[in-house]
């Protein structure tokens, strides 16, 4: 049976007044390509940036791999405050230590559902990444006036345990001379080798967007996250990274969750689907129970077509 890799429960992230995703639950199962789909400012992105750590939700948890790493516990409502407060007051003097001690030890009904809460977790995008996470970003993020090889060592820094700064002063030659060695490797199989020695910006754009996943494979992820890989390709370039996405998920036995518009490559890549708008979970499956989903293609599929 397959086995969940990613799995977020209830994620609800508000800006201020605005709910950017609300409720958010789902799975991404080993080996799959899962794409993350809807209109603009549907609150795709804010899921990823939930998942790499960027954001802190306001309550739900994600798991990777069934342990969570990400856990959001609403505080308690004005509701639950007043009860606490009135078993307090009833506690002829207990403070509220004692009262969660003694509600958690079933002495008393009130303030359990405080103490039951689970505590909150949060860790760094870093840390996230050396847990197996890595991620592209919808606009470019390379250092541009590095070279290809350059650009993909650093990368790879992230995974060492001596770290970027030793990189700089050779510290560890042995390790460094392993990070070479390994990143010439994954150069080699992305197929990028042939220019690894050209400036980063001066590489054509599709060629550029495959330099940022290999960069994303440097730190030798399980699961790769690409928000928007296609962005501002055209139609001979996006097919060429639905097969470079294929290849590389093979090459490395990668799970894959992405964000794309380019509808032609979703449908054609991706083993399931799910579709938000304003934040909310309005369909998930496959690509056909997808395309023919009424309300996906009223809020989204429909749209797109005619635009
Ligand atoms: N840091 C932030 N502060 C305030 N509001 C934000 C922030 N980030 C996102 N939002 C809001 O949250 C909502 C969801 O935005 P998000 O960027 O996640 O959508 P999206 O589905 O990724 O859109 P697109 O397809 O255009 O990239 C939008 O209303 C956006 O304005």
């Amino acid at each position: 049976m397959s086995k969940n890799i990613l799995k977020t429960e209830h994620v609800v992230m508000k800006f201020g007044g605005v709910t950017a995703v609300n409720d958010l639950s789902i799975e991404v199962n080993e080996g799959e390509i899962v794409a993350l789909i809807g209109p603009n400012g549907a609150g795709k992105t804010t899921a990823f940036n939930v998942i790499t750590g960027v954001y802190v939700p306001t309550s739900g948890t994600v798991y990777y791999e069934g342990k969570p790493y990400v856990r959001s516990t609403p505080k308690p409502t004005r509701e639950e405050r007043a009860a606490l407060k009135a078993a307090i007051d009833r506690g002829n003097g207990q403070d509220e230590k004692m009262i969660l001690e003694a509600a958690s030890q079933g002495q008393s009904g009130e303030g359990r559902e405080l103490k039951e809460r689970q505590p909150n977790l949060h860790m760094t995008p870093d840390r996230i990444t050396k847990l197996g996470i890595a991620r592209t970003f919808q606009n470019i993020r390379l250092f541009k006036d590095l070279t290809v090889f350059e650009n993909v060592l650093i990368a790879k820094h992230c995974r060492s345990r001596a770290g970027v700064l030793s990189a700089m002063v050779r510290a560890n030659l042995k390790e460094e001379r392993e990070m070479r060695r390994s990143a010439e490797e994954l150069l080699e199989i992305v197929g990028l080798s042939g220019v690894k020695d050209e400036i980063a910006s001066s590489l054509p754009y599709g060629q550029q967007r495959h330099l940022e996943i290999a960069r994303a494979l440097a730190t030798e992820p399980k699961l790769l996250l690409l928000d928007e890989p296609a962005a501002g390709m055209n139609p001979q370039e996006t097919d060429e990274l639905t097969e470079f996405i294929r290849s590389v998920k093979d090459s490395f036995g990668l799970t894959v969750f992405m964000i794309e518009h380019h509808m032609d490559l979703v449908m054609e890549i991706s083993d399931r689907i799910y579709v938000l708008d304003f934040g909310e979970t309005i369909a998930k499956g496959t690509p056909e129970e997808i395309q023919n989903n009424q309300r996906v293609i009223d809020a989204y599929l429909g749209v797109q077509e005619n635009a």
